[in-house]
């Protein structure tokens, strides 16, 4: 992603701090079977740097320096990675900025809402992630959303495990953009 000219920079300092808080907090090493049913070496426990109090207003901060030259005023995915991560970019210093939760079924009482909070429909919205493998997860949250006629501008997730999710999300005509890869969590060529 390092190649797009559009991209903006975000701040190395908190970067480099964000990357050392989830080596820290959320990286595990072991075999373990990811949300696709794929295997995988480790696992990057994405809730523990999302719901914590130096790296969630770290991840608000940066995701909204990462997406700074896209136009959008809400910001959500699948619940329940992307839910700390929205609301870290809602809290986080800035233009004003509304949340919402893409649910994984539509709720079956009250409002039988599939997306939950503001309407979406006709607004400029971003889809974010906490971890992105398959990009299945964020995808799934692009489907509903634009399914309810909001314009999804581009996806935004915190790590990137590098296995196939920008392709997917760039198969899908969205810019796709990460805070940390596996370089940075020292995690390449495992
Ligand atoms: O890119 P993908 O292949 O979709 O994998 C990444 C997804 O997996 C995890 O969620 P999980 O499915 O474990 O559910 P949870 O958010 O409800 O914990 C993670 O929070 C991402 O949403
Ligand atoms: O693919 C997944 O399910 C997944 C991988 C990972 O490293 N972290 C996570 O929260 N989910």
């Amino acid at each position: 992603m390092d190649e797009l000219t559009d991209r903006p920079g975000t701040d190395p300092e908190a970067t480099a701090r964000l990357a050392a808080l989830v080596r820290d907090l959320a990286v595990v090493h072991g075999k373990v079977v990811l949300s696709s049913g794929r295997e995988a070496d480790y696992y990057v426990d994405a809730r523990r740097p999302t719901l914590h109090h130096e790296a969630a207003p770290l991840i608000g901060a940066l995701l909204r320096e990462l997406t700074a030259d896209w136009e959008f005023d809400a910001v959500g995915g699948l619940t329940l990675g992307a839910d700390p991560v929205a609301l870290a970019m809602l809290h986080a210093p800035g233009r004003p900025l509304d949340a919402f939760v893409v649910r994984k079924e539509t709720k079956a009482h009250g409002m039988q809402r599939r997306i939950e909070g503001p309407d979406v429909a006709g607004r400029r919205v971003l889809a974010v992630e906490d971890t992105s493998t398959t990009g299945g997860s964020v995808l799934q949250a692009v489907d509903v959303l634009q399914e309810a006629g909001a314009i999804v501008v581009g996806v935004a997730t915190v790590i990137d495990r590098d296995t196939g999710a920008g392709e997917a999300v760039a198969a899908r005509g969205l810019p796709y953009r990460y805070l940390l890869g596996l370089d940075d969590l020292g995690l390449r060529a495992q």
